[in-house]
């Protein structure tokens, strides 16, 4: 774009000395809103319980018929899961900040993505969750009341699912339907195999297998699951997490078969993706291999399906079968590496506008 367009656009979108009698105009700025899954304020029962319940009530989430699944979700899940699950977040907790780790990191990811932007001076960078706190729609408010006619919403997951991206783009809209002056709106699309990303992951593998005093024999790359039957009705979740670990694999060099894929955190008694973490994990030592290193490429922060599932009950899981070295390989959070996979998918994104 040559100088004279820019200057043509930014006359065009200023506003003129308004009458007395006008109602304010807030227009002008680019909003660029981060959002991750959600966590909950705290992890006594009742925090527990209300996060849970916004989480597993979304039907993108569970989509089974609510007349089957809300019985056994508020007869049982909500009864005895808040209660455990909000034992294993206090073993993640971050003490400092008396919050959970994905609330911190997706907050400094925001401040960071802010300070990479600095120099446009239209940008607000603000950070929300799906579920939990700040909502979607307080962090939309905010940004229109700061003048954003053109909003950036970025779902932090590099693999797309119907469960996480699209569940984050219909509660943005969702909440847009009741304002009168809607803002141009973009989302974010999967990045599963954006060269910035894949080589984040690699140089993050690399650089913690060079601090390690014994040499993984298996690397795994393990992703979140979800039910065989989504990916069955057309979710492209199983091909974009594949295609990361071949591009990964592609650049990390190795030998066949040295980074496998798994999926984990498994809910409920349905069939979900395999081959499982958990029994992959178990089986490994069985055939002889004592040595493994665990990324979690498709979770852009450590939060409790990494730092409790993984890092610590994994490890567990793998001794226990005979195993000796396990290390977790910690997500991109807001390292360098990390942040230059949000700039540039938020440059990408945002041409045209700025
Ligand atoms: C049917 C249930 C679930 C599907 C489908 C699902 C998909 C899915 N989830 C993530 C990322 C995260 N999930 C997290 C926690 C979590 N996930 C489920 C259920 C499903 N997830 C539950 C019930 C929970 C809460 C904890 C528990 O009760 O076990 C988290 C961690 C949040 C935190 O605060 O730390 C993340 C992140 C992805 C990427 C995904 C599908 C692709
Ligand atoms: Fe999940
Ligand atoms: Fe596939």
């Amino acid at each position: 774009m040559n100088i004279s367009t820019t200057i043509d656009r930014a006359r065009a979108r200023q506003v003129g000395p308004l009458p007395p009698e006008h109602p304010p105009v807030k227009i002008q700025k680019v909003g660029v809103l981060l959002v991750n899954l959600g966590t909950p304020d705290a992890t006594d029962y009742k925090s527990m319980r209300r996060y849970l319940k916004e989480f597993l009530t979304d039907k993108r989430v569970i989509e089974w018929p609510r007349a089957i699944w809300y019985p056994i979700l508020f007869g049982i899940v909500l009864n005895t899961r808040p209660g455990k699950v909000g034992k294993a977040y206090e073993e993640i907790w971050n003490k400092e900040l008396d919050e959970s780790f994905l609330r911190t990191y997706t907050r400094s990811q925001a401040d960071k993505l802010a300070e990479a932007l600095g120099a446009h001076d239209e940008i607000v960078v603000d950070w929300g969750m799906r579920y939990g706190n700040p909502s979607i729609e307080s962090r939309l408010a905010a940004l229109r009341e700061q003048g954003c006619d053109r909003i950036l919403v970025f779902p932090l997951y590099p693999q797309y699912s119907a469960a996480t991206t699209a569940t984050v783009n219909d509660k943005a809209f969702e909440s847009l339907m009741k304002t009168r002056f809607m803002p141009a709106i973009r989302t974010v699309s999967a990045y599963h195999d954006e060269p910035v990303y894949i080589e984040a992951l690699a140089r993050s593998i690399e650089q913690h297998l060079s601090t390690l005093d014994f040499e993984p024999e298996k690397v795994i790359a393990s992703y979140h699951g979800i039910p065989q039957s989504y990916f069955e009705r057309g979710d492209p979740y199983h091909c974009h997490c594949q295609k990361t670990s071949r591009l990964l694999e592609e650049r990390l060099g190795w030998e066949k078969g040295r980074l496998m894929t798994c999926f984990q955190s498994r809910f409920g008694p349905e069939e979900w993706l395999q081959p499982y973490f958990d029994k992959t994990i178990a089986e490994l030592p069985r055939n002889g291999v004592k040595s493994v290193a665990v990324l979690n490429p498709g979770f852009v922060s450590d939060c409790l399906e990494t730092l409790e599932e993984i890092a610590g009950e994994g490890g567990e899981i793998f001794r226990e079968n005979g195993g000796v070295n396990f290390t977790h390989i910690p997500c991109l959070n807001d390292s360098p590496e990390g942040m230059a996979v949000i700039e540039a998918m938020v440059r990408r994104e945002l041409q045209g506008w700025i």
